[in-house]
C-alpha cells in the first residue's frame, strides 16, 4: 500500500514545487530552452563535421568535386550557436537560478514568520537552520541538476532515435536498448542503492551543523570542563561517518558515468556493426556511416548527467517534503478571519487565563485575574516558574490560551496578533541586536523613521552620549561582528526601540536584571522617561529599586496573581530599609 502511494506523492510534491515556482518559470523556461539548444548545436557539429571531413577525404581520394560551401557554413553556425548558447545558458540558468532561491527562501520565511515563537520552539534552531538553508538549496538544485538535464537527455535521446531510424532501423533499435540502459536502468539502479548512503548522508550533515553550533555556543563550558577533546572527538567521528557514506556515493555515481561510456562506445560499435554491411551494399554512404557513429556517440554526453539528476531527485523529493511539512504547520494562533475592531481605549483586562505548552504539560498559567487600566504602572512579580514570562507570552498572542483577554474591551481573539502587537512594546530581558547598524536595529519597528526622530528618542534613553562615542555613529555595526553592547546598552537600545514605536502600554521583562548597581540606577531615568503617558507592566523576580516606577505590585504564584497591592505596602512588608534596598526575596513572597 506504502509503495502504491509513493509515486503519487512524489507527484504531488513536484507538481507543488513547481506551483510555487510558476512566478520565474519564463527564465527558466528560456535557459532550459537555450540550454537545449546549445547541446543540439555542440551534437550536431560533431556529427556534421564528421560527415563534411569524410565527405573531403573521399572526394580527394576519388578526386571528385564536392559542395564545401553549405556544409562549412552550417558548421560555423552550429559552432557559434554552440559557444553562445553555453555563454547564454550560464547566464540566464544562473540568473534563474537565484531568483527561484530568493523566491524559495522570501516564501518559506513568509510561511515561517507566524508560527514563531510558539511553533518554532520544537525544532532546534540547527535544524530549522538546515531546512532553510540545505533543503532550500536542495529544490533550487532541481532546476539546475534535474530539470536542465532531464529535458535535455531526452530531447537529445529522441532526436538521435529519429535520425538513426530514417538511416539504419536496426541501428534506432541498438540506440533504443543503450539509451535504457544509461537513462533508466542504471540511474535506477544508482538511485536504489543510493538511498541509504544518500540519507546518512544529509542525516550527518544535519548532525554536524549541530554539533559545530553547539560546540561554539558552549565553547566556554567546553573550556571550564576540559571537554573540549570529547567534543572534537564526536565531531570526527560523524565527519568519517558522513566520509564513508558520501565515499559509498561516489563510487555509484563513478559506476554509473562508467557504465554511461560503455554505453556510447558499445553505440559506436554497433553503428559500425550494422552499417559496414549496409555501405558494402552501398544502401549506406561512407560519411553517413562516420555520422551516425559519432551521433550515436555523442548523444550519450547528453545521457551522462542522468545518473546523478536521478539520485538527486530523491534528495530533492526529501527535501521539498520536510520544506511543505514545515511551511504547512498550522499557526498556533488562528487570526480573526474580519478586520480588526478599532480600539478606542487600552485598558486590560484578564480573566480566567489558563496556558499551557502542550497537551501534556502541566498549566504554566492557572486562572489568572489581573487589570492594567490605562495609564497605570503596575509590577508583577513572582518567583522563577511562577508564570510571568507565559503571561506575556500570552497578552502578547503567541500562544493560545483559555478564559478571557480583553484590550479596549474587545477579546484579542477578535484582534489580529499584529494589531495586539502595535499596541504594547517589550522591552526583553536580553534584547535581541541583529548583524546590521545601531540604525537598522533602532528602525526595526519603524523603518519610515526619520533621523530627527532617531534623536530624539536616543537623547530619552540616556544613548546619546554612547551613540556619540561610537566610531561611525548611528551607522556602526553593533550586531555579533560588531562592537561589544554592554547589557546597560543592550537595554537602552530595546528601550529606544520601545519609544519608536508609540505603543500605549510598555512592558519591561526584568529590566535592571544583570546589570551592576550603577548601570541599573542610570537605567531607571531612561525607563521612567520611556514610561511617562503608558500603562507600565514591569515582570520581574525582584523589585529592588523598580518599586520608585510602579503604583502597584501584583505577586504571582504557580500561575496565578495571588495578591495585589499598593507598592508602599509592598514595600514596607519586605523592607527595612527602603534607601539600600535589601531583597525582597522572591522565595519570602511564597
Ligand atoms: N516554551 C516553553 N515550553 C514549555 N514550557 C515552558 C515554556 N516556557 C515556560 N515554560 C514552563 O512554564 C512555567 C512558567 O514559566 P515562565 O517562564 O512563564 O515563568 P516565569 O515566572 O517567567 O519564570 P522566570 O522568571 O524564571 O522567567 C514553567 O514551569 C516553565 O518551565
Amino acid at each position: 500500500m506504502r509503495r502504491a502511494d509513493a509515486p503519487a506523492s512524489s507527484l504531488l510534491l513536484a507538481r507543488r514545487l513547481l506551483a510555487l515556482l510558476r512566478t520565474e518559470r519564463g527564465w527558466m523556461l528560456t535557459g532550459t530552452m537555450i540550454a537545449l539548444l546549445s547541446t543540439l548545436a555542440g551534437i550536431g557539429l560533431i556529427a556534421v563535421s564528421g560527415h563534411f571531413i569524410t565527405a573531403m577525404a573521399l572526394a580527394g581520394a576519388s578526386g571528385a568535386a564536392i559542395n564545401y560551401y553549405t556544409p562549412a557554413a552550417l558548421i560555423r553556425l552550429l559552432a557559434i550557436v554552440r559557444t553562445l548558447g553555453r555563454y547564454l545558458e550560464r547566464l540566464i540558468t544562473h540568473d534563474a537560478t537565484l531568483r527561484l532561491l530568493a523566491r524559495l527562501r522570501s516564501w518559506l520565511f513568509a510561511r515561517l514568520a507566524p508560527l514563531a515563537p510558539a511553533r518554532l520552539t520544537v525544532l532546534r534552531s540547527a535544524e530549522l537552520f538546515s531546512r532553510l538553508r540545505a533543503d532550500i538549496d536542495a529544490l533550487e538544485h532541481a532546476y539546475l541538476g534535474i530539470a536542465i538535464p532531464a529535458v535535455t537527455a531526452i530531447t537529445v535521446m529522441f532526436s538521435a532515435l529519429i535520425v538513426a531510424l530514417i538511416y539504419m532501423p536496426w541501428l534506432g533499435a541498438c540506440l533504443a536498448a543503450l539509451f535504457a540502459v544509461s537513462a533508466w536502468y542504471l540511474p535506477w539502479q544508482a538511485s536504489q542503492h543510493g538511498k541509504k548512503p544518500g540519507a546518512e548522508t544529509v542525516a550527518c550533515a544535519e548532525a554536524l551543523r549541530e554539533l559545530t553550533a553547539d560546540g561554539l555556543r558552549g565553547r566556554a563550558e567546553l573550556v571550564l570542563y576540559g571537554a573540549e577533546a570529547m567534543h572534537a572527538e564526536r565531531i570526527v567521528k560523524m565527519t568519517a561517518q558522513q566520509q564513508q557514506a558520501r565515499r559509498k556515493l561516489d563510487g555509484l555515481q563513478a559506476m554509473g558515468s562508467a557504465g554511461v561510456m560503455l554505453c556510447a562506445q558499445l553505440a559506436v560499435i554497433g553503428a559500425l556493426a550494422l552499417g559496414l554491411p549496409a555501405l558494402h551494399e552501398g544502401t549506406l554512404a561512407g560519411p553517413d556511416l562516420v555520422m551516425l557513429a559519432l551521433l550515436a556517440q555523442a548523444s550519450f554526453e547528453a545521457v551522462a548527467p542522468l545518473p546523478e539528476a536521478w539520485a538527486q531527485w530523491g534528495a530533492t523529493l526529501a527535501s521539498a517534503q520536510r520544506v511543505f511539512a514545515l511551511a504547512d504547520t498550522p499557526p498556533a494562533i488562528e487570526e480573526p478571519a474580519q478586520v480588526s475592531p478599532t480600539i478606542e481605549h487600552f485598558d486590560l483586562s484578564i480573566r480566567q487565563l489558563r496556558l499551557r505548552y502542550n497537551e501534556t504539560a502541566s498549566w504554566a498559567l492557572d486562572g489568572v485575574n489581573l487589570d492594567l487600566p490605562q495609564g497605570a504602572r503596575l509590577a508583577l512579580v513572582g518567583p522563577s516558574g511562577a508564570g510571568k514570562s507565559s503571561l506575556m507570552g500570552a497578552l502578547l498572542r503567541f500562544y493560545p490560551f483559555e478564559g478571557r483577554i480583553a484590550l479596549g474591551g474587545i477579546p484579542l481573539e477578535n484582534l489580529g496578533g499584529d494589531e495586539v502587537r502595535s499596541h504594547i512594546a517589550v522591552v526583553e530581558q536580553q534584547p535581541y541586536l541583529f548583524d546590521a547598524s545601531l540604525r537598522e536595529n533602532l528602525k526595526l519597528g519603524r523603518p519610515d523613521v526619520t533621523d530627527e526622530e532617531l534623536r530624539t528618542v536616543i537623547t530619552q534613553a540616556r544613548l546619546d552620549s554612547y551613540v556619540d562615542s561610537l566610531p561611525h555613529g548611528l551607522d556602526t555595526w553593533v550586531g555579533e561582528n560588531g562592537i561589544r553592547v554592554s547589557g546597560g546598552e543592550a537595554r537602552r537600545i530595546a528601550i529606544a526601540r520601545a519609544l519608536l514605536m508609540d505603543a500605549p502600554i510598555l512592558i519591561l521583562d526584568e529590566p535592571t536584571e544583570g546589570l551592576d548597581a550603577v548601570t541599573a540606577n542610570e537605567l531607571y531615568d531612561s525607563i521612567a522617561v520611556a514610561a511617562r503617558g503608558r500603562s507600565l507592566l514591569v515582570i520581574t523576580h525582584r523589585l529592588g529599586k523598580l518599586c520608585s516606577l510602579v503604583d502597584e505590585v501584583a505577586v504571582m504564584r504557580d500561575g496565578r496573581v495571588v495578591e495585589r497591592l499598593p507598592v508602599e505596602a509592598y514595600r514596607s512588608r519586605f523592607i527595612p530599609d527602603a534607601q539600600t534596598m535589601h531583597e525582597p526575596s522572591s522565595t519570602a513572597l511564597s
